[in-house]
């Protein structure tokens, strides 16, 4: 067992790489998936469940969580970890990003951010401070910067104005940190799509010094083909030794481009949000289980699948189930799904061990059909 936080890189196969991050909660096999446990929990999963899928550590939501039950809670519960029955690590995320999407009447200065809560409607104060002190208190295990992420369509001036107020963010995120053996600090990398505003953002971020290095500010509805085209240089820009965590991504295919281009983290509610509403993922596309050909279906979601939805359970019965809207539906599917993203990290992580990702990725491409399968 460890007491500090460290990245080992194993093996590398083109830009991509596979390695381990050590915690005292635990190793992070890289590339890692982690699912999204917002509220103090990964919906319609027990943590058991969580970890039966080969996750090894999942995100919680700052603003979520200091809205409801509040952070001192949480911490006077001895902890996020306590509280909702996970030992492995956790990732909380700063809070900026959930306030722009979710909460009403912001009022956003140099200083940092005024809300009001989109559950009771109060008022609150975000900011570098704030946020380290309620991730702190949440006990996670791996704090985000506090950033804003400019919405899109954006200028270029915009772009570059928000990126450089999310660098100053970011020398008091870390000034406000401190000093936390076995706890790390993210920074989080901006500039929209233009190259010479991600590389300020790179430079400025290693200049203050992480411990790992989000890229932030994609995934906003700029399309797979440009979050591509910034992930193509961008991670470029980070330190070899440090991982790289790329925020909200995403779709199966998102995850194997991004992968390919040198990211070692990702999350997303994807696969937990499509199970609950019928949505399964397999190697062979999607299948949508409330479409009326699947009632008769004696198969299960994937032949080739362990997971105990596929192992017990016909597209009929999930048909039905869902129809029914009854609650084994969302926790059948999430349970696939989230097993599905598992065992897509572990092909990817063997394949770049193995420097056989091209093959890998040709075969995950070729597989798919498309449309409902
Ligand atoms: C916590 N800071 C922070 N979170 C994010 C979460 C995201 N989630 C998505 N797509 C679902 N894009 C994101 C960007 C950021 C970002 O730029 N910053
Ligand atoms: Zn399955």
């Amino acid at each position: 067992m460890t007491t500090r936080f460290s990245y080992t890189l194993s093996a590398t196969d083109g830009a991509a790489r596979t390695g381990v991050i050590d915690t005292p909660r635990g190793q992070i096999r890289t590339p890692a998936f982690m699912p999204v446990g917002t509220a103090a929990t990964v919906k319609a999963m027990l943590p058991e469940s969580v970890a039966a899928t080969g996750a090894d550590i999942l995100l919680g939501n700052t603003y979520h969580l200091m809205l409801r039950p509040g952070a001192e809670r949480v911490a006077r519960m001895g902890g996020l970890h306590r509280f909702m029955n996970w030992d492995r690590p956790i990732l909380t995320d700063s809070g900026g990003f959930q306030v722009m999407s979710l909460a009403g009447l912001r009022k956003l200065t140099e200083d940092g951010v005024t809300f009001s809560s989109h559950v009771d409607g109060s008022k609150h104060f975000l900011s570098p401070e704030t946020s380290m002190q309620i991730q702190k208190l949440l006990g996670s295990d791996i704090v985000m910067c506090f950033d804003e992420c400019p919405a899109l369509p954006a200028t270029d001036e915009a772009v570059a104005a928000s990126m450089r107020l999310s660098m100053r963010w970011a020398q008091r995120s870390r000034d406000a940190f401190g000093d936390r053996p076995g706890h790390a600090l993210f920074g989080i990398m901006q500039g929209g799509v233009t190259r010479e505003l991600r590389e300020e953002s790179a430079q400025a971020l290693q200049s203050i010094g992480f411990d790992g290095y989000a890229v932030g500010g994609l995934a906003v509805g700029e399309g797979q083909e440009a979050m591509f085209g910034v992930l193509d240089y961008a991670p470029g820009f980070l330190p070899v030794d440090k991982p790289r965590y790329l925020m909200g991504v995403g779709k199966p295919d998102d995850i194997v481009g991004a992968v390919q281009r040198g990211i070692d983290m990702m999350d997303c509610v994807l696969p937990s949000r499509s199970g609950r509403t019928g949505q399964a993922w397999t190697p062979r596309g999607q299948v949508n289980i409330k479409n009326a050909r699947h009632q008769d279906d004696p198969r299960p979601l994937d032949e080739d699948c362990t997971c105990p939805c596929c192992r017990g359970y016909s597209r009929a019965y999930l048909h039905h189930v869902f129809r029914a809207r009854e609650m084994i539906s969302g926790m059948l599917l999430t349970w696939h799904n989230l097993h599905y993203y598992q065992q897509l990290m572990a092909g990817l992580r063997d394949a770049i061990a193995a420097g056989r990702l091209d093959a890998f990725v040709a075969d995950f491409h070729a597989r798919r059909a498309e449309g409902d399968i």
